[in-house]
């Protein structure tokens, strides 16, 4: 709970506005728009506990899933491709089993309260959008990205401002610290949902006067409704930005986001089964995500020794897969007797690679060049599983 919230509950039918005077940062809030409202100073109000207190006892490990909104049927179409099938008995039922995972609940919940309830301990792994751990986490270290690419929900952070006007002619967020127009008593107003990432990233590019509105969404809004200057929400196609006559800036970026896989620093540690749950998880999503970006190429080429075929596969810089190319002899049977004229190659080739590849095949004497989708690359172990070990200083 914030600091202010009690101050807040009093002056609940009133707009007010609350400077943070070493900040020299404003939120001006309003009864029907208030969501919450925190400067980085009011921060130690959400650490609640320090990362090695002890956490509640109970048996099962918790995962946050999205309940609802662009984030919830893909990620659920990610577990599914990792072989991790999420059991919901009707789409009401907030608590859910993974089969393959005994020892794991699911709970649906909104993503900021994934995040809100890693904090307070009531679930040990989410997942949610790299922008909401870091607006509704506030840089809290019990959080802890275990995968911070799950490649879905991508989208950016990013300040706007109208395209019209006083801003006709501004296109960084320089040039807008630079106008003359904004000064204390008349500061530039954003209107934002981001309500501590919004004030923390223009203390850090020193944008001195500004002032924060916030509400639940349709910001685009806010411009032309004369409530705001300048706004600070997620962009992904664009689309929402250019049918309300505003732009992006240069430097005006935040924050890039997609989904990622986060944990609770004291559960991974403290809790039994957390850390191995989490490596099985982990290692799912990395063969899946891996295996995403790469085809199976199998190929046959004409050649005196499977050590011959190699050397001539090597000498291309797109055949190397992803040890070293596999080559096998293919067997037939000429006059009576069983010879091998022909090997078999098979590479992994990334898929933006995937033509140069086959025209390096065709050019070393390549054949029968067959695709196949790649489901799963499990590697010795994954480069995410080291880094997550380090972090938690094992
Ligand atoms: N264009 C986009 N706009 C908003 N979020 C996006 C967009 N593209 C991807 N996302 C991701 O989807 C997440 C969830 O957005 P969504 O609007 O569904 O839920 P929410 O905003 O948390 O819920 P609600 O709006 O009901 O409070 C965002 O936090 C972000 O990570
Ligand atoms: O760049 P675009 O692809 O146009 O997407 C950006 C828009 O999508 C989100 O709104 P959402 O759809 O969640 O509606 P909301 O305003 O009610 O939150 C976000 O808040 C932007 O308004
Ligand atoms: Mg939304």
């Amino acid at each position: 709970m914030s600091l202010l919230q009690p101050f807040f509950q009093q002056c609940a039918s009133a707009a007010f506005s609350i400077s943070f005077p070493s900040h020299s940062f404003y939120v001006s809030v309003s009864k029907r728009t208030f969501i919450s409202c925190c400067s980085s100073q009011s921060q130690t109000a959400l650490v609640d506990a320090p990362v090695d207190s002890k956490i509640a006892e109970r048996d099962e490990i918790r995962l946050g899933l999205p309940s609802k909104g662009r984030m919830a049927a893909d990620t659920l179409d990610l577990l599914k491709d990792c072989q991790l099938s999420v059991k919901q008995v009707n789409p009401r039922q907030y608590v859910a089993q993974i089969p393959q995972l005994s020892n794991l609940e699911v709970w649906f919940q909104r993503p900021k309260d994934i995040v809100r309830k890693l904090l307070s301990g009531d679930l040990d792994l989410g997942i949610v959008g790299l922008d909401t751990v870091s607006e509704y986490g506030q840089g809290n270290e019990d959080l802890i990205i275990v995968h911070d690419a799950l490649d879905y929900g991508d989208c950016r952070l990013s300040l706007a401002i109208p395209k019209y006007g006083i801003f006709e002619n501004i296109n960084s967020l320089r040039e807008l610290a630079e106008m003359p127009q904004w000064t204390v008593e008349k500061p530039l107003r954003v209107a934002t949902g981001f309500t501590y990432l919004g004030p923390k990233f223009m203390k850090e590019h020193g944008l001195k006067h500004v002032i924060f509105s916030t509400a639940d969404g349709a910001l685009e809004a806010a411009p032309a409704m004369g409530i705001a200057d300048a706004i600070l929400d997620l962009v992904s196609s664009g689309t929402t930005l250019r049918e309300n006559n505003l732009k992006e800036i240069e430097g005006g970026v935040v924050l890039e986001s997609q989904a990622v896989l986060v944990a609770s620093r004291k559960a991974l540690i403290q809790r039994k089964g957390a850390l191995d749950t989490t490596h099985e998880i982990l290692e799912r999503f990395e063969a899946h995500l891996r295996a995403l970006g790469q085809f199976t190429v199998t190929a046959n080429m004409r050649g005196g020794s499977a050590e011959e075929v190699a050397e001539r596969v090597l000498t291309q810089p797109s055949l190397a897969g992803l040890q070293g190319p596999t080559v096998c002899p293919v067997f037939c049977k000429r006059d009576g007797k069983v010879t091998a004229d022909y090997y078999a190659i098979v590479i992994c080739v990334p898929k933006k690679a995937l033509y140069k590849s086959v025209q390096q095949l065709r050019a070393i004497g390549g054949s029968g060049v067959l695709i196949s989708p790649l489901t799963y690359i499990f590697d010795e172990e994954t480069p995410r599983w080291r880094e997550l070990l380090s972090k938690l200083g094992i």
